[in-house]
């Protein structure tokens, strides 16, 4: 995926992260006070026509006994146990005997007789009807609610229909026939309630939550509100609950996604991906033998170029290498792009090498060995063309590894001691040192010629060479003078500027052509 389509991502990917938890805390804070406070409300609800059933039940057993009782109807003793019933029963106005839909007489006496019924509200075609909204002769404003079952009927004050607020909830028994409450409600709320028991479901308007509880033996419903004050209430706890969870969430994915932004854009995550895209090239600086001019090989030099641009340093791209664990990825690279590029040149050529710079990681890991192993078997190419540089720090920190770099020698393979002189103090353990050649540091080499402190080194060092038999390379040769201080010296390759800067394989090629 592309660096920058990645960073756009990850841009959103954080700010999701950031945003999404708490939002979500946000969302799942309501949802969860409207399940319980819905809850709550169907349970107000539910009490409410609980109660309004239990009158129409009360009322309706009181009825139940008169119709079998041994009286003439209307004779004193029947209207008698009427008025016992009426007075008994507390929310009972009056109980009356009905005859061809007009009362006959009542617990009032006479004082209802021949007074007409309208048609009722509802019956259940057993017998047994419900009026809502019935007159009292003795009171013509509040309506009563009669039921009857036979030939009687009571009539029940519309008040004991009247459901009570509880807390900030309010509460209203309504009739199905004709959707009104059955007491008097004094409620702005009621218009919303009403639309809540046509509708039958529990429901949200504005900010306020209503609930419905439906008889299934009678026509009535009980319909609950809540206030928009009691419901923010509710949502407080969770709110403050569900949003510090959400903070925390966020934060804790907004660290993740950092994370992984700066894992993915380190540059060592870079360099591998490099490596493992094949981005790495190969540059050959031509090593010049010194007694005819002739160019006898090449130091391979690992290049991460991006469009032509280095991305790095080769110092840089080593030691990040070296921090990051990838040294043997590149030299595994270096020799086999080397292989791929001028395998054949090398193949045509047994006298040319290429010396390959390797890490201590290399032989502490022991690949080394079977890298080179497969690389070269089969390819016609000789174990002595290919060279391998170490360091000083390299080679001691080796240590173990002394194993793998004695087998390679033994194998063929040329060993040199790279920026000799520049590392530990050389001299004292230069002769326990498996190598076969020395390779000057251009940093002498640069003093050649040069009044400087550093001057009289070099002959040390050629001299050091000499005295162990190890061959002799100098890297850094800049002028002619340098290279002909060398040659008397007796160093047999030279590599450096003066003759050419590290160069790709075709031009590597078209340099060999002319200095063979
Ligand atoms: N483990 C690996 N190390 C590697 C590999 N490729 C390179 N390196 C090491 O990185 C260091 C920097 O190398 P580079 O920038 O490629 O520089 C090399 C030459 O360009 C430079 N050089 C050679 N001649 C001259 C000169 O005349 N003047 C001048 N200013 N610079 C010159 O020297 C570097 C080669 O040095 P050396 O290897 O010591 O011979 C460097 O330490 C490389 O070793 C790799 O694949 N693996």
């Amino acid at each position: 995926m592309r660096r920058r389509a990645l960073t756009s991502l990850l841009t959103l990917a954080a700010l999701l992260a950031g945003l999404l938890p708490v939002a979500a805390g946000l969302y799942f804070s309501w949802v969860y006070t409207l399940r319980v406070e819905t809850q709550h409300l169907d349970a107000l609800a539910q009490q409410a026509l609980a109660r309004a059933e239990q009158v129409f039940d009360e009322a309706q057993s009181e009825l139940s006994g008169l119709d079998s009782i041994p009286q003439p109807a209307c004779s004193p003793a029947h209207i008698q146990r009427l008025r016992q019933i009426a007075y008994c029963t507390p929310f009972v106005r009056e109980i009356a005997y009905v005859e061809n839909g007009a009362i006959a007489c009542s617990s009032m006496g006479e004082a209802d007789h021949g007074r007409q019924l309208p048609a009722a509200d509802w019956s259940d075609g057993n017998g047994r009807q419900i009026w809502f909204r019935v007159t009292h002769t003795l009171d013509d404003v509040r309506p009563s609610v009669a039921i009857s079952r036979g030939n009687h009927l009571a009539l029940i004050h519309a008040s004991h229909f009247q459901a009570r607020p509880v807390g900030d909830t309010r509460l209203a028994v309504l009739s199905t026939t004709d959707w009104l409450p059955l007491a008097h409600v004094d409620e702005p709320l009621l218009p919303s309630m009403i639309d809540t028991a046509v509708t039958g479901r529990e429901r949200i308007q504005g900010d306020r939550l209503y609930a419905v509880a439906q008889s299934t033996r009678l026509p009535i419903v009980a319909v609950g509100a809540q206030t928009r004050a009691q419901l923010m209430a509710a949502w407080t706890q969770p709110l403050v609950m569900m949003t510090l969870l959400g903070v925390l969430l966020s934060t804790l994915l907004m660290w993740a996604v950092r994370r992984f932004a700066r894992e993915y854009f380190s540059p060592a995550t870079a360099l591998l991906a490099a490596i493992r895209r094949g981005e790495l090239r190969v540059a050959y600086h031509p090593q010049i033998r010194l007694s005819d001019g002739r160019c006898v090989g090449a130091e391979l030099l690992v290049r991460w170029p991006d469009q032509n641009e280095p991305v790095m340093s080769t110092d840089d791209l080593v030691h990040l290498a070296e921090h990051s664990g990838f040294e043997h990825e590149i030299t595994a690279r270096v020799l086999r792009t080397a292989i791929a590029e001028i395998g054949d040149l090398l193949q045509r050529r047994p006298e040319l090498t290429v010396s390959l710079n390797l890490a201590s990681h290399d032989l502490e890991r022991g690949d080394i060995v079977g890298l080179l192993t497969e690389v070269i078997e089969g390819s016609g190419i000789r174990r002595s063309q290919i060279e391998l540089e170490l360091t000083e720090r390299n080679l001691i920190q080796a240590g173990p590894a002394a194993d793998a770099l004695a087998q390679l020698r033994e194998a063929g393979h040329t060993v040199l001691l790279d920026d000799f002189g520049t590392g530990y103090s050389s001299l004292s353990y230069l002769h326990d040192l498996p190598v076969d050649a020395l390779k000057i540091d251009r940093a002498f080499v640069g003093t050649i010629g040069a009044e400087t402190p550093h001057a009289p080194l070099v002959p040390h060092i050629v001299e050091i060479a000499r005295s162990r038999k190890l061959h002799m390379v100098a890297e850094g040769v800049e002028t002619e003078q340098q290279a002909s201080y060398l040659r008397q010296q007796g160093v047999e390759v030279a590599q450096g500027y003066l003759y050419a800067r590290p160069m790709d394989a075709a031009e590597f090629r078209q340099f060999l052509a002319t200095r063979s």
